[in-house]
């Protein structure tokens, strides 16, 4: 690590890199933020260490027992600043029509100097850390590079395990390489002598996007989504613009590899809204005999077509941002293995009193901890012992579900394609498309519960587009005609396959109809099957669905009657549907595809609605 003092970044002898026009932007920004000094992060190990140690000196992280979880740590939030802020998110295209109806806007300039003005002096008496890095394998033909300039050091860290972080980074920009440009301040300078705070924020935030220049300005929050720029910010909404321009997908999807008896595999992708099961299904342990499954990735896929006209995702990421309750050795024992190797950062989970983590939904519940705020719990406290959208970061590598290709620039060749949303009612455990263009058209009205990843009421039924709605860097109707045109011009017998999934349901007294996790691998080898055109289905208005005998429930802990109704397509329900998907279609607005509305225009007619 080398540092240089500002302004004087003009002498860049002692900087790691000669590229003209990065120093310049880091000048720039040094001299508008002020930090006390400027801090090239190379990714060593013994970066890891200093930072991880200022961070435990500073109060922000607790090193927990080395013994149950090496080199490992626990930082709690503010209260206030526990997950993405969807209403503090925008996209600043040019033209407002282009962010479209489903994103904030502001005209770029207007915002830069509203920004500008909150950035001046925010970094004060604080680091300013440059902070390399590439979403996906270095050794990618068109390698996804970026810099963040950040004043945080969890930040940094972070961005250290979620991402190809440091000098490979730097070398790979090279001279005059381009790279996507990710300022993020906490927003909070500290005057001279001013004691700090465990986790310094603003009250004041913007999650802001210049999708037409590649560039992202993040200001007041040091929560994952909202900071770690590579994740959502650079690899779903800067990525799904330049996809757009370039023709190929940046979608949220995990990436699973699913090997059937035979020992065939089968790459398949999912869109889940988030805290809606992507993690668990990307580490899923399949419980039918003979079936088995390898993790590629769990949150974002980019999606090209190869020269043999098939469909290949990568996992532009490096590590897992996970959803901590819930996780246990039944529900995920692939999480819980990767985690227990330690090299890890928690974040707003409870602290037990042998120096360990604990979460609602994990084993061993302890008679005492401390809880994600720092206050005293026990059992009857009646309050949660970590926050609902707690999270573990971890590296992916540790994983044992990880599939030797998991980091193979070329990706894998995509066989199936699942969208999926929470829903007590309404949508079946699983229905295939009919084709692409119906495929889209699922994607394209899944609606989903609310969770506590994102402010807002949890449980309110939201249209939630590919699980795309607070990732989409332009047009949500642009969006769908990308989708259906990248269809068209393919070869259709390469295509994947699409399918809804609906893990979700829930009979009359709440209970869930369809047990999930592991369990989900019956709907797999169905859909597998499928593919294979060796599983049954009936056609439905809504699309084909498993009959009674084709999906294995051989050894299912769950009565014939609820997986009847897990699989019931209730014509009334979907006739109430049908005002929602026109609500939602009225606010995609003008730009909404004609193909989409000609989906609509069948089922209606299917439905008799
Ligand atoms: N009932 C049920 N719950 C599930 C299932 N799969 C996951 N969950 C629960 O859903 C929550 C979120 O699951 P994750 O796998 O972390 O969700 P995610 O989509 O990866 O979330 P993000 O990281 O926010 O994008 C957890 O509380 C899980 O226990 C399932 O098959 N059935
Ligand atoms: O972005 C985050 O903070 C976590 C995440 O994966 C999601 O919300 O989908
Ligand atoms: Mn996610």
């Amino acid at each position: 690590m080398t540092s240089a003092t500002i302004p004087g970044l003009s002498g860049t002898d002692n900087v790691p890199t000669r590229h003209k026009e990065l120093l310049a932007w880091v000048a720039q920004v040094a001299e508008l933020t002020e930090p006390d000094s400027v801090v090239f992060a190379d990714g060593s190990d013994a970066e890891w260490e200093r930072l991880t140690g200022k961070l435990v000196e500073a109060g922000t992280f607790t090193r927990l027992n080395d013994e149950k979880k090496p080199n490992s740590f626990l930082g709690n939030s503010d209260p206030s600043d526990v997950a993405r802020v969807e209403s503090r998110t925008y996209i600043c295209s040019k033209e407002e029509i282009d962010a479209g109806p489903t994103n904030n806007w502001m005209e770029p300039s207007e915002m830069r100097t509203l920004m500008s003005d909150l950035y001046r002096g925010c970094m004060r008496g604080r680091t300013m850390y440059v902070v390399p890095f590439c979403m996906g394998p270095l050794d990618a033909a068109d390698p996804k590079l970026g810099v963040e300039l950040t004043d945080s050091e969890y930040v940094v860290v972070s961005m250290r395990v979620m991402t190809r972080m440091g000098q490979a980074a730097l070398d790979k920009i090279g001279d005059d390489g381009f790279y996507v440009k990710a300022l993020h301040s906490l927003g909070a300078p500290l005057a001279e002598g001013q004691a700090d705070v465990p986790w310094p924020c603003n009250d004041t935030k913007y999650i802001t996007h210049f999708p037409e220049d590649r560039e992202i300005w993040s200001y007041g929050s040091g929560y994952g989504g909202n900071a770690l720029l590579g994740k959502k910010c650079y690899s779903l909404r800067i990525a799904s613009a330049m996809a757009h321009d370039e023709g190929w997908l940046a979608e949220h999807m995990l990436i699973l590899k699913l090997i059937s008896p035979e020992d065939k595999a089968y790459y398949i992708a999912a869109a889940f809204p988030s805290a809606c099961g992507k993690t668990n299904l990307a580490m899923i342990q399949p419980t039918i005999p003979g079936w088995r499954a390898e993790t590629i990735g769990d949150d974002i896929a980019w999606m090209r077509f190869g020269e043999d006209g098939r469909l290949y995702a990568v996992n532009p990421e490096y590590g897992f941002f996970g959803v901590a309750p819930g996780t246990n050795w039944d529900s995920n024992p692939n999480a819980m293995k990767t985690i227990d190797q330690g090299n890890s950062v928690f974040t707003n989970v409870g602290m037990t009193d042998d120096g360990d983590v604990w979460w609602e939904g994990l084993e061993g519940k302890p008679d005492h901890l401390i809880d994600w705020k720092g206050n005293d719990w026990t059992p009857e406290s009646g309050t949660d012992a970590a926050h609902p959208n707690s999270r573990y970061c971890v590296p992916m590598a540790q994983c044992p579900s990880m599939a030797p290709e998991w980091d193979d620039p070329k990706g894998v060749p995509i066989s199936a394609i699942l969208f999926g949303g929470r829903r007590k009612t309404t949508v079946p455990l699983v229905t295939e498309a009919r084709d692409w263009q119906h495929g889209v058209f699922m994607g394209a009205t899944v609606g989903s519960e609310q969770t506590a990843a994102a402010e807002g009421t949890v449980g309110t039924v939201r249209r939630d587009p590919m699980a795309m709605l607070p990732f989409l860097g332009y047009n949500v109707g642009d969006y769908f005609q990308h989708w259906i045109d990248l269809g068209k011009n393919a070869d259709e017998s390469k295509l994947p396959k699409v399918f809804y999934v609906n893990w979700f349901r829930r009979g009359d007294d709440k209970r869930f109809l369809w047990p999930g996790f592991g369990e989900n691998s019956r709907v797999l080898k169905w859909i597998v099957e499928r593919i294979e055109h060796k599983a049954a289905g009936i056609e439905t208005p809504i699309g084909v669905v498993p009959t009674a005998e084709a999906l294995d429930i051989d050894g299912l802990d769950t009565t014939v009657e609820d997986v009847a109704e897990a699989l019931a397509v209730n014509s009334d329900e979907w006739k109430a549907e049908i005002p929602l998907i026109q609500e939602w279609f009225d606010f995609v607005g003008e730009k909404l595809p004609t193909g989409i509305q000609d989906e609509f225009d069948a089922l209606k007619q299917r439905l008799g609605a």
